[in-house]
């Protein structure tokens, strides 16, 4: 049996733009609806999300059916989390809060077999589809998809070098932490937030390296675009139940 193609990780190397979503519902069924919406990638929390194991299991199991690439967002950058996810099956990972190149190292080896890096040994995990990929062990390390996020002034200031790291394949800015730490909390819109968001994708696009970003706000997302965000998140499904749900219960009630 073959190795899975990630499809996410060979678009963002080739340079095409990757529109997502943001999943924080941790339900498969929702992971089977929005998967089949034609996104190119649905992003599964686990950071602020009670997602436990089982669960993301089975939203990457629907997910599958779909046209979008699970990635997941481990709780921390700890290859504990990350090895329990890349176990079961998941090929891209989102790693919060890079703060420098040495954290930026530790999370790209989590995600790679030894001699690269730390990942600990299964032959049976989802991803060999349960011991059926032959030299699963040698080929793994390649379609894993390792996205850092960069979500604080200081991370920024660090940019290149957390970008630059061998293994990284995108950076993603995380604008509501960002505009915290830049003393705006709540605030992404302020100007000089989005100056330090148009500045990060200036610099990593300088580099080579895709960046992406969040936001549900279409205008932003189509200026980020513009901007040269090469994966996008334009809204989470928490977002589109509760504001639809809001205006549906609203236009029988006023
Ligand atoms: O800083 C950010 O923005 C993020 O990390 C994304 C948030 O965690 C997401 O939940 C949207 O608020």
């Amino acid at each position: 049996m073959e190795l899975d193609r990630n499809r996410f990780k060979a678009a963002l190397a080739a340079g095409h733009t990757q529109i997502g979503l943001w999943s924080s519902l941790c339900s498969n069924i929702v992971a089977e609806i929005i998967g089949d919406s034609g996104f190119d990638w649905i992003l599964f929390d686990t950071e602020h999300s009670p997602n436990e194991l089982p669960d993301l299991l089975a939203q990457l199991q629907a997910a599958a059916r779909g046209t979008a690439t699970g990635i997941v967002r481990p709780a921390w950058n700890d290859p504990v989390l990350i090895k329990r996810i890349l176990d079961i099956g998941a090929q891209a990972l989102l790693i919060p809060f890079v703060q420098n190149a040495e954290e930026a190292r530790r999370a790209v080896a989590a995600c790679r077999y030894p001699p690269a890096g730390i990942r600990g040994i299964t032959t049976s995990g989802r991803g060999s589809h349960y011991g059926r990929v032959a030299d699963y062990l040698k080929k793994a390390d390649a379609e894993i998809c390792v996205l850092l996020q960069v979500e604080t002034g200081e991370a920024l200031a660090r940019i290149e070098d957390i970008a630059g790291v061998d293994g990284v394949d995108g950076v993603f800015i995380g604008p509501s932490d960002l505009s915290a730490s830049m003393g705006h909390i709540g605030n992404p819109a302020h100007p000089e937030v989005q100056a330090a968001i148009q500045d990060a994708v200036r610099r990593l696009t300088a580099i080579g390296k895709p960046a992406g970003i969040l936001t549900s706000i279409e205008a932003e997302a189509r200026r980020y675009i513009e901007w040269g965000y090469r994966f996008v998140a334009v809204g989470s499904d928490l977002g589109l139940l509760a504001r639809n749900a809001d205006a549906l219960a609203r236009s029988y009630k006023s």
